[in-house]
């Protein structure tokens, strides 16, 4: 589970304060997507979570372990995640980038082996992607890259998966198989799961729960239908829209900009 402890966090000494005292907790099994405007914090959020980036106050824990205090490969361990864009300076093939997923599994002389080739092969089979994996990564569309990179994450097989943007570069039937992947992949293994978004249907139709963010805050934390509300559309995204009922599941009509 990650505990997010009064996280605050500035990208400068003198800089303005990104996240002023982000408060939260997920349990395992739990999807939860993270709603805010452009610019409010959710991509440095989520590097606070990896522990990539070290929050300048409060701190962020894994099954009650610090993150930011762990070397890489544990870490690796803890919490695997998908950025929202995936350079890669060598040449790799695509099998290449999803075994790279099992790094730290693999002893530090050792090459992978064969659960680690298996692993790999899951993942690519489970995401639907398969078919890509004697193809090389450079010359893969955004969305083909973004499939693989979830994959990847999938692969390394942490309890802990943080997705910033699954769903940037794909088409509609990809969205919704990548998010229904992860859904049932969390139930399967009880992953803790926290994922950027920024279509507030999506997070209605596949997180357990939203939290939205907004000037370095939570904004609201809760039920998917009790968060992706009118109000809360209108206050932090400065949207106007309606939030309709159909056949059992919440949709947002957007109708203005305010
Ligand atoms: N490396 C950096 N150095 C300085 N400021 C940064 C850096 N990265 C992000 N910021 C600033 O921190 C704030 C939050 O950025 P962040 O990328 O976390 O937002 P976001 O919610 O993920 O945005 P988006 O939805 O546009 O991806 C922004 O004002 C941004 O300009």
């Amino acid at each position: 589970m990650i505990r997010v402890s009064d996280v605050r966090f500035r990208h400068a000494a003198a800089g303005p304060e990104v996240l002023r005292g982000v408060d939260f907790a997920i349990a395992p099994g739990e999807v939860v997507a993270l709603l805010g405007p452009n610019g409010c914090g959710k991509t440095t959020l989520m590097r606070c979570v990896s522990g990539q980036w070290r929050p300048t106050a409060g701190q962020v824990t894994v099954a009650g372990h610090a993150v930011a205090n762990q070397p890489a490969r544990r870490r690796a361990l803890m919490v695997a995640s998908v950025a929202q864009d995936h350079e890669m300076s060598f040449d790799y093939d695509v099998f290449e980038v999803v075994l790279m997923g099992r790094t730290a599994h693999v002893g530090a002389f050792s090459a992978p082996g064969r659960r680690d080739r298996q692993a790999a092969e899951e993942a690519l089979a489970q995401v639907g992607v398969s078919a890509l994996a004697a193809r090389r990564f450079a010359e893969l569309s955004g969305g083909e890259r973004q499939m693989v990179m979830v994959a990847r994450a999938l692969a390394q097989a942490a309890p802990v998966l943080l997705l910033d943007e699954p769903t940037s570069h794909l088409d509609l039937r990809n969205q919704l198989l990548v998010l229904q992947t992860v859904r049932a992949i969390a139930a399967q293994r009880g992953l803790t799961v926290l994922m950027s978004l920024h279509d507030p249907n999506l997070a209605l139709a596949f997180a357990d729960r939203v939290l939205m963010l907004a000037d370095g805050g939570v904004h609201a934390d809760g039920p998917a239908p009790q968060v992706v509300t009118a109000a809360n559309l209108a206050t932090v995204f400065g949207v106007e829209a309606e939030v309709v009922e159909l056949a059992g599941r919440h949709a947002v009509v957007a109708r203005r900009a305010i």
